[in-house]
């Protein structure tokens, strides 16, 4: 049984995660943190989530802290907290001001919870993942990002729903940047295990409008809803429970690669991993010359930013 924090729980995504992962059988504690000040928000949010458990046969215990030492214990920590961007922003146009509410979190938990996993959300994620690493002092498999987890989600529903096909007859992912960059994998890509290029109408498929379709997939449920939430709360959900039940499951996160992409690294972004109890696993892969070339384009954007982010939080920038 596990013990799983949410840091930002009073934020919006923060609120659906807890209730997406309190309904995992191998979770018996969820933990809401928030800010000082936030004691009766998540009084109001923990009350809200047991009146769900009665529906649901859910059995977990829910307790609330504003007390950053009360992390102490946790299997696993969903970091949630920061600002989301507006519809005309971008993901990195956050970079900074969220990498200095990472870092300072970062440095806390070291000692308070050093044995615990830790998963980002927080956008740019591929960044804050970086900043999150260098600054908790954890192993590199400990801290990791939901990355393009998301983005592979949304592809495969696309692809599914071209096909006519049930989700679960697609594979698929996205490598690369959680943002304009990413890379879609067609190489990896199969619709009931068939290769997708070897399907006839694979020549049919609209694969630029796709893409478009999915990066921008964010951004447009910003412009009409505020905000998104049930994505990546569900991605966050079958990220703990692949964890906790120590699954072994491949699925593509942001996580810190020394060369396992066609000898790149040195950056996190996201890959395919194999995730279990203990953390996440880079898996070395092999792909399309034209996927390793768009895949080196995003690792150097995000090097470029991670390292314009660690040099701003070194010297103090405001
Ligand atoms: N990577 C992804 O797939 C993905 C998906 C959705 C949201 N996000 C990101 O998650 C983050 C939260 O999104 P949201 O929609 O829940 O936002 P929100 O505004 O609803 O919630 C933000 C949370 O962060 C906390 N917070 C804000 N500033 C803080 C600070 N200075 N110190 C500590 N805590 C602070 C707030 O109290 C709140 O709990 C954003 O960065 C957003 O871009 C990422
Ligand atoms: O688009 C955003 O800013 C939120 C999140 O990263 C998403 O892709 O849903």
């Amino acid at each position: 049984m596990a013990k799983v924090a949410i840091v930002g729980a009073t934020g919006k995504v923060g609120q659906y995660a807890a209730l997406s992962i309190s309904r995992i059988p191998y979770v018996n504690e969820v933990q809401l943190y928030g800010r000082p000040g936030s004691e009766g928000i998540l009084e109001g949010i923990a009350r809200d989530l047991i009146d769900s458990f009665a529906a649901t046969g859910t059995d977990s215990s829910v307790s609330w802290s504003c007390s950053i030492e009360d992390l102490k214990g946790s299997d696993v920590i969903i970091f949630t907290a920061g600002v989301p961007r507006k519809a005309h922003q971008t993901r990195n146009d956050l970079a900074l001001e969220n990498a200095r509410i990472v870092k300072d979190f970062a440095e806390k938990i070291a000692t308070i919870a050093p044995d615990s996993l830790l998963l980002m959300i927080t956008n740019p994620v591929d960044i804050m993942t970086h900043v999150a690493l260098k600054y908790s002092g954890k192993k590199s498999n400990e801290v990791f990002g939901i990355g393009t987890h998301l983005d592979s989600m949304r592809l495969k529903s696309a692809i599914a729903s071209f096909f006519k096909v049930h989700v679960s007859e697609v594979h698929t992912r996205i490598i690369g940047e959680h943002g304009e960059s990413m890379v879609p994998l067609w190489s990896a890509t199969t619709i009931g295990g068939i290769q997708i290029s070897n399907l006839p109408s694979f020549a049919r498929v609209p694969i630029d409008e796709i893409m478009t379709q999915v990066k921008c997939s964010g951004q447009r449920i910003i412009a009409s809803k505020g905000a998104t939430v049930w994505g990546p709360g569900e991605a966050i959900g079958t990220l703990i429970r692949t964890i906790l039940g120590n699954e072994d499951r491949i699925l593509t996160v942001s996580a810190y690669i020394k060369a396992e992409v066609h000898n790149i690294g040195d950056v996190c972004i996201g890959v395919p991993v194999r995730i279990n109890r203990s953390g996440v696993y880079p898996v070395p892969i092999r792909i399309e010359p034209l996927e390793v070339r768009n895949f080196q384009m995003s690792v150097e954007k995000i090097r470029r930013i991670t390292k314009e982010v660690f040099n701003a939080l070194e010297n103090g920038e405001e």
